[in-house]
This record gives structure tokens, C-alpha cells and sequence, in this order.
């Protein structure tokens, strides 16, 4: 807890693949309103204050071609936000083989990881608990880490 609490400024990435949400949660947590976006090429970084706290959202874009950039934004993060998009079965596979290529890394496998189980609003959405079991977490990965929707 000292880890997340202790300093007064944090670097949260958010990754994922493309059309998880991730736009849509930074501004969401920032502005709290559904703001419409286009895919990001690049990234986005808003600051969210909670209490005494500084929480430096950064959120990059996740088409394929823009995945190997991934890797820049790993320095001095503190904890990840990888988000998936619940109903997209189809594309949990890959979801999985790209996030457990990120936590692979020296420069990431300390962070706090917090799978967000977006589109918790479709009908076909898998629920946190599949989407955790699917993805084999607290049993693969030695750092903390859970999985939410909002
Ligand atoms: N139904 C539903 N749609 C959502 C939700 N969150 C985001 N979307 C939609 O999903 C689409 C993609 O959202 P973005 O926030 O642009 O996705 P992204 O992860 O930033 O995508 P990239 O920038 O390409 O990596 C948009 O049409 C959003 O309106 C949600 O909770 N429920
Ligand atoms: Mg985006």
C-alpha cells in the first residue's frame, strides 16, 4: 500500500487493444462524460486528482502497428490499466498474448496490474470473473493484481 499511496504523483498506463475504451475511460475519469473519440494514434495524458493525489493517466493508442511503441511509455509506471472489451470473445486471445508480453518485461513486472473489464453494458459482455479466469490471473503473474469493470 505505501507503494500506492505513499508518493503524491503516479504514472497509470493504459493499455489494450484497439476499441477496448480506453479513450473513452481517460475522459470519462477526467471530464465524467462520454466524450466521442477517434482511434488514438499517439497518446493522450490527462492528470486526476483524488485527495492529496496526482494520478497521470496515460492512455495509448493499440492498433497493432502502433503496439511495438507500447514499450516507451513502461518507464516509471506504477501501475497498468490493460482494458478489454468485454463482448469481443473473439479477440481475447489476443488480448491476453498482449498483455502477458507486457508484464514480461524487466521494466514492468513490478507494476500494479488492473485488468478493466470494459462494456460491461453489452449483453454478450463476459463478466470480470471469466475475463480473470481466462486470463489465468494471480496464478501466471507474481504482482498484484485483480480485475474490475466500473
Ligand atoms: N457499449 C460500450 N461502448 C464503449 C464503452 N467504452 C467505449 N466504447 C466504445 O468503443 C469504441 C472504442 O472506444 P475508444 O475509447 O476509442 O477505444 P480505444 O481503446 O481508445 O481505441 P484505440 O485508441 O484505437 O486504441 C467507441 O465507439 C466507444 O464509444 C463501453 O463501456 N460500452
Ligand atoms: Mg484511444
Amino acid at each position: 500500500m505505501g507503494k500506492l499511496f505513499g508518493s503524491k504523483e503516479m504514472k497509470i498506463l493504459m493499455l489494450g487493444l484497439d476499441k477496448a475504451g480506453k479513450t473513452t475511460i481517460l475522459y470519462k475519469l477526467k471530464l465524467n462524460k462520454i466524450k466521442t473519440s477517434t482511434p488514438t494514434v499517439g497518446f493522450n495524458v490527462e492528470t486526476v486528482t483524488y485527495k492529496n493525489v496526482k494520478f497521470n493517466m496515460w492512455d495509448v493508442g493499440g492498433q497493432q502497428r502502433l503496439r511495438p511503441l507500447w514499450r516507451h511509455y513502461f518507464p516509471a509506471t506504477t501501475a497498468l490499466i490493460f482494458v478489454i472489451d468485454s463482448s469481443a470473445r473473439n479477440r481475447l486471445e489476443e488480448a491476453k498474448e498482449e498483455l502477458y508480453s507486457i508484464i514480461g518485461e524487466k521494466e514492468m513486472e513490478n507494476v500494479v496490474l488492473l485488468v478493466w473489464a470494459n462494456k460491461q453494458d453489452l449483453k454478450d459482455a463476459m463478466k470480470p470473473q471469466e475475463v480473470s479466469d481466462f486470463f489465468g490471473i494471480g496464478k501466471k503473474s507474481k504482482q498484484p493484481t485483480m480485475v474490475c469493470d466500473w
